[in-house]
């Protein structure tokens, strides 16, 4: 592994390595980016999250070649004084933790809120005021609907990238009206972006913020009932995966028909990397993070994901595999959708010269490989027992 050899950035200046403060560890996208930072470089890392199950693996045994550079905080940032010592300690900061699960954002309105935005400032005043370098994550969620959603369904100009390619420092934020609750989150994280900014503006603040478009992989969110609670929804890939294995119908929102591109996420974490890496290159930048190449309707992907589980479990797929649900039905009053997300990746390109490299059939495979792999005997056992799940 490279540790022992000496790291040089993009620029070809040697790397010393670093401390990292990461809030949010043990989370979907944190469990990936700790295990990368401790297979492929020196730095360490102080994770924190309130839960460690998806980074279990990392912490023990204690005997792992990495031990050592891996300390793990059960914190919740909320109301913890340990927090700022934390942030003094390292030499930079990545901030993950959020509430970011769209059947919450119409259901717990103020618990998005504050997840997304007020808890999230003590993070940034404290990287602020002890001349601490910041990663925050946001969302593509932020661009809100496109342009081109506003045009008549059959106008030529939908088809024309200036109506709904969305770029970081061009694209509007579109967002629905305020009983529309399902923009609270996206609304919340505008609002951190923008204080973020204006740190970097007034008080030198040197920041990076994401926008990650649709992440996927292995370990994202849960399988209800097995590793998350049965009545619990979690994001599209869960869902999906879920009714597959239970040998369920796919469950299509208001027919399926937004639009979503899909990045897998071993490609994703190399961008974050190098924005750790070179921060003479990701300072002072928001950077779309996704895979133009990998878009679909929510209904492809359920047919995608259909075939791909056949091959993978061997099992035949149901004759009528999905069934389309009203989004009231399904996530309750207060629930509005984006329509399209197509990232724009000049400034990436030109900032880190990243790309992403993995097809959607890929990174499918992959991922419900893993899937059958982690769930297909416990859910066989709840199925047989259901008083026991
Ligand atoms: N996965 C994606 O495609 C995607 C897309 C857009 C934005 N994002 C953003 O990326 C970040 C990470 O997303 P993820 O998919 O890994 O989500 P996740 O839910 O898997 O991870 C978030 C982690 O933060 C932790 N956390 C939340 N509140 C906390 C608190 N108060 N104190 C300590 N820990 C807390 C949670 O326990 C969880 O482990 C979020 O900010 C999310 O909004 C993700
Ligand atoms: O079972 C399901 C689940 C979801 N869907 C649809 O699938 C689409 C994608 O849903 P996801 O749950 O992955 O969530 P979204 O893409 O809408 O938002 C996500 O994207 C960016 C991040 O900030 C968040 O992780 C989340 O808000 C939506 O149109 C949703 O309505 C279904 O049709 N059926």
């Amino acid at each position: 592994m490279a540790a022992s050899t000496v790291r040089t950035n993009l620029d070809g200046k040697p790397l010393n390595p670093l401390t990292i403060l990461m809030i949010g560890a043990g989370g979907f996208i944190g469990s990936h980016l700790c295990e990368k930072i401790l297979q492929e470089t020196p730095h360490k890392i102080l994770a924190l999250d309130v839960y460690s199950d998806k980074i279990k693996h990392l912490l023990e045994p204690e005997s792992l070649e990495w031990a050592g550079r891996i300390q793990f905080h059960r914190i919740n940032i909320k109301h913890d004084s340990r927090l700022e010592g934390l942030i003094k300690m390292s030499d930079l900061t990545i901030n993950l933790a959020a509430i970011c699960t769209p059947a919450d954002y119409n259901t717990r309105p103020l618990d998005t809120i504050y997840s997304n935005f007020i808890d999230a400032l003590p993070v940034v005043k404290y990287c602020s005021e002890n001349g601490k370098r910041l990663i925050h994550f946001s969302t593509c969620e932020v661009y809100g609907k496109t342009i081109g959603s506003f045009l008549p369904k059959d106008s030529p100009l939908r088809q024309d990238p200036a109506y709904y390619l969305l770029k970081e420092d061009d694209s509007p934020c579109i967002f629905g009206s305020i009983e529309k609750q399902r923009w609270s989150y996206a609304c919340a994280k505008q609002l951190i972006e923008r204080l973020i900014y204006a740190e970097g503006a007034e008080n030198g603040l040197e920041f990076t913020i994401v926008r990650p478009f649709n992440w996927i992989g292995p370990r994202m969110d849960f399988i209800p009932g097995i590793d998350g609670p049965s009545e619990g929804v979690p994001r599209v890939l869960a869902c999906f995966s879920n009714a597959l294995l239970r040998r369920e119908q796919l469950k299509l929102v208001d027919g399926g028909e937004s639009q979503r591109t899909f990045v897998y996420i071993k490609d994703a974490i190399e961008a974050v990397l190098l924005m750790i890496e070179n921060p003479d290159r990701a300072n002072g930048h928001i950077f779309n993070v996704g895979n133009p190449n990998n878009e679909v309707t929510v209904r492809q992907l359920a047919e995608m994901m259909t075939a791909v589980y056949a091959n993978v479990s061997g099992e035949p797929a149901l004759e009528e595999p999905t069934v389309d649900v009203s989004s009231k039905e399904f996530y309750g009053e207060g629930y509005d959708d984006s329509d399209k997300r197509i990232p724009d990746m000049t400034i990436i390109n030109k900032q880190l010269g990243w790309n992403p490299k993995t097809s959607l059939w890929d990174l499918l495979d992959s991922t419900l490989t893993y899937q059958h792999k982690t769930y297909a005997e416990a859910i066989k056992k709840v199925i047989s027992h259901p008083t026991t799940s």
